[in-house]
């Protein structure tokens, strides 16, 4: 039983999402998903949807087996839980998959890193998405004549 894990944030889905997810489960037979914590999510603005209801989305998309928040503190604690075979990194990560295999080494944990192909479309990007509501509905609010 090979077993797979992907992570990200997953704030507003779209179909990016959906292929990387595919991708991850195409490598195995079974497919984790950690959701980011919202504290963690520091790298962009703090996500639209709170972490609870992230994960319940990712739970019920068809590749996913199972899914969990990840750990507040340590990144590598729900890897060790799991111990997977395979960890996907998404086009876009900013992790370098010869460090994350070495810090992942260095817990103990033998897994292999593999990076996903990106997914090119307009609106394959939570704040494009978010980006392309605020325009739209902004535009609206100033044309009103109330
Ligand atoms: C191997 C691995 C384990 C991770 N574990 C956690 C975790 O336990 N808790 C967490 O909040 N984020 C964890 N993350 C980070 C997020 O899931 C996500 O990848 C990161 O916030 C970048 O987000 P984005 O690519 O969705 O923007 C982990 C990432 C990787 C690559
Ligand atoms: N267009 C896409 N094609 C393939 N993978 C994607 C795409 N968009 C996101 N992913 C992957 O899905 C996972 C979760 O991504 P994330 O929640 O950061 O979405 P995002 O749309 O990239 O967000 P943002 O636009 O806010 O940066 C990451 O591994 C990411 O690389």
């Amino acid at each position: 039983m090979k077993c797979v894990v992907a992570t990200g944030t997953f704030d507003i889905l779209h179909p990016g999402h959906i292929h990387y997810l595919e991708e991850s489960r195409r490598l195995g037979d079974e497919l984790h998903v950690i959701v980011a914590r919202d504290v963690n999510v520091r790298h962009k603005p703090q996500p639209i949807v709170p972490e609870e209801q992230r994960l319940r989305m990712i739970r019920a998309l068809k590749p996913v087996d199972d899914a969990r928040l990840g750990d507040p503190h340590d990144m590598f604690r729900p890897i060790e839980e799991i111990r997977p075979d395979i960890i996907t990194l998404g086009f876009n990560q900013h992790f370098n998959e010869e460090q994350l295999g070495q810090a992942l080494a260095e817990r103990g944990i033998d897994a292999r890193v593999v990076r996903i192909t990106g997914y090119h479309e307009p609106l394959a990007s939570s704040s494009r998405i978010v980006e392309r509501i605020l325009a739209m509905r902004t535009d609206t609010a100033c044309s009103d004549p109330d």
